[in-house]
């Protein structure tokens, strides 16, 4: 194959890539979109900090498999700082602390958050379905999933910025979190996709990118749904 021929096949596999995770992103999630235009009650909104803490303290626990299926110091110690981002290096730090004060600049107690309580059954499932997809699958399945970072520091400036206009009864301060993963979103997600490039050589391996990152949309998706269908709904 021509140098030229392969540099457009990759180039086309990127902007697959890149058009998944722009097209299929939870931005578009209903939810997602009332969200930005300032139009979920306080408990609306209570409800999906609560739920998603799920996601984010599970986050280093699927990083934690990920890293085990890697190769080499260099590789790890990229993959470990995202543990240190979430869990910090010390009581106080990290972006799972920095979530729980979000929780708390909207009224929940963290002792509420920290139960796993009030954690919806479809909230469960999504994310036991991304831990353990990430527990299974092949390495670049793992980190292609990732990929829907590539879209994280969009949805971080869109979501400050519904924030700050609409929901002006959170605390600023309680945004750090989003503040923190626009920058780190856009770290994890240029390291993940040079992996991803790196390694998906044939067209199988890029077929299985791609769908594992489509995987990972759908579980973004469906944690959505699970919080805005519960809308109303008492649970037993
Ligand atoms: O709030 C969001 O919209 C959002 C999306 C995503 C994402 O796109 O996967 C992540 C996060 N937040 C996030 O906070 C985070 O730590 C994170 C880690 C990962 C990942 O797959 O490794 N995605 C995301």
């Amino acid at each position: 194959m021509s140098t030229s021929t392969s540099t457009s096949r990759a180039t086309a596999f990127e902007d697959r890539l890149r058009t998944v995770a722009r097209e299929r992103y939870h931005d578009r999630h209903p939810f997602n979109v009332r969200m930005h235009q300032g139009e979920l009650t306080p408990d609306e909104l209570r409800r999906w900090i609560l739920n998603r803490f799920h996601y984010q303290r599970h986050i280093p626990v699927k990083d934690a498999l990920v890293l085990a299926k890697l190769d080499g110091p260099q590789l790890r110690r990229m993959w470990l700082r995202r543990i240190e981002e979430h869990d910090g290096r010390a009581e106080g730090e990290g972006g799972i602390e920095r979530w729980l004060r979000l929780g708390e600049a909207a009224g929940l107690d963290r002792a509420r958050l920290l139960s796993g309580a009030e954690v919806l059954p479809g909230v469960r499932l999504a994310v036991d379905g991304y831990v353990n997809f990430c527990r299974l699958r092949s390495p670049l399945e793992a980190v292609a999933a990732s990929l829907t970072e590539l879209s994280a520091p969009g949805i971080m400036r869109t979501r400050i910025a519904a924030f700050e206009r609409h929901y002006r009864w959170i605390d600023a301060d309680g945004l750090a979190y989003f503040r923190s993963r626009e920058t780190q979103g856009r770290q994890d997600s240029g390291e993940a996709l040079g992996l991803v490039l790196d390694w998906a050589r044939t067209e199988a391996d890029q077929e299985r990118a791609v769908a594992a990152l489509a995987f990972k949309c759908d579980v973004l998706w469906s944690l959505l749904d699970a919080i805005d269908y519960a809308d109303g709904k008492e649970r037993p």
